[in-house]
């Protein structure tokens, strides 16, 4: 099998380097490494989302696709009385998470592996964020937007930053088809930030 970032066991060699970011207004310091995305640094889609997202101190936030787990990290500091689960298929990406977690001294996460939602089937949550896996292929991604709508809470709300260039018109149009309310919050760069929201 090909070894691409979205693999469930990467092959690549290790290759760790640690990255230091300032996000929601604080310092990070992120242990990345080979077979995980962006592993030269916080990917500018991602910094896009995090200073879009917004959410009560006391959300319960899930990250899709979380990697080395920048935004879900800087979920878990913006909502302190909060929790986020960060899920990932790469298990390499998963334990860079749970590391980097410590790393911030953050505690209020929880990191799973899990293809898609099977391992949260069980749980609800009031905001969804996610940078979507584009070269995992549009039905991966469009799944993602599809069952979300399961796991929020009603009023709940989805977050997605996607290039222009990557599908931003169609991953618009899938969200539509699923919510009652899709916005544009922002665009940066040929990034897009939409927000869907389920019906309360
Ligand atoms: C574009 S990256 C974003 C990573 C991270 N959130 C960030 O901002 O750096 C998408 C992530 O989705 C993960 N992914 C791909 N397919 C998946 C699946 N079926 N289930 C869960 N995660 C998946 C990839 O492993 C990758 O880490």
């Amino acid at each position: 099998m090909s070894d691409h970032y979205y693999s469930r066991t990467p092959q690549i060699e290790s290759d760790r380097k640690v990255h230091e970011a300032v996000l929601v207004g604080r310092p990070f310091r992120f242990v990345t490494d080979a077979g995980v995305f962006s592993k030269t640094g916080v990917d500018y889609g991602s910094r896009v989302l995090i200073d879009a997202m917004e959410f009560a101190a006391e959300a319960k936030i899930l990250d899709v696709g979380c990697g080395y787990g920048p935004i879900g990290l800087a979920a878990a500091v913006k909502a302190p009385a909060g929790h986020v689960t960060m899920i990932d298929v790469n298990e390499r990406a998963v334990q860079l998470a749970a590391e980097n977690a410590a790393l911030n001294g953050i505690s209020n996460v929880t990191v799973m592996q899990s293809d898609l939602y099977k391992a949260v089937t069980d749980k609800r949550f009031d905001v969804i964020l996610t940078n979507p896996p584009i070269r995992a292929g549009k039905e991966t991604v469009h799944r993602i937007f599809e069952e979300a709508d399961e796991l929020l809470v009603p009023g709940g709300a989805i977050w997605v930053v996607i290039q222009k260039k990557q599908g931003a018109p169609s991953a618009f149009a899938k969200l539509e088809a699923v919510y009652d309310s899709v916005r544009e919050i922002t665009k940066d760069k040929g990034y897009r930030i939409f927000r869907a929201e389920k019906e309360a």
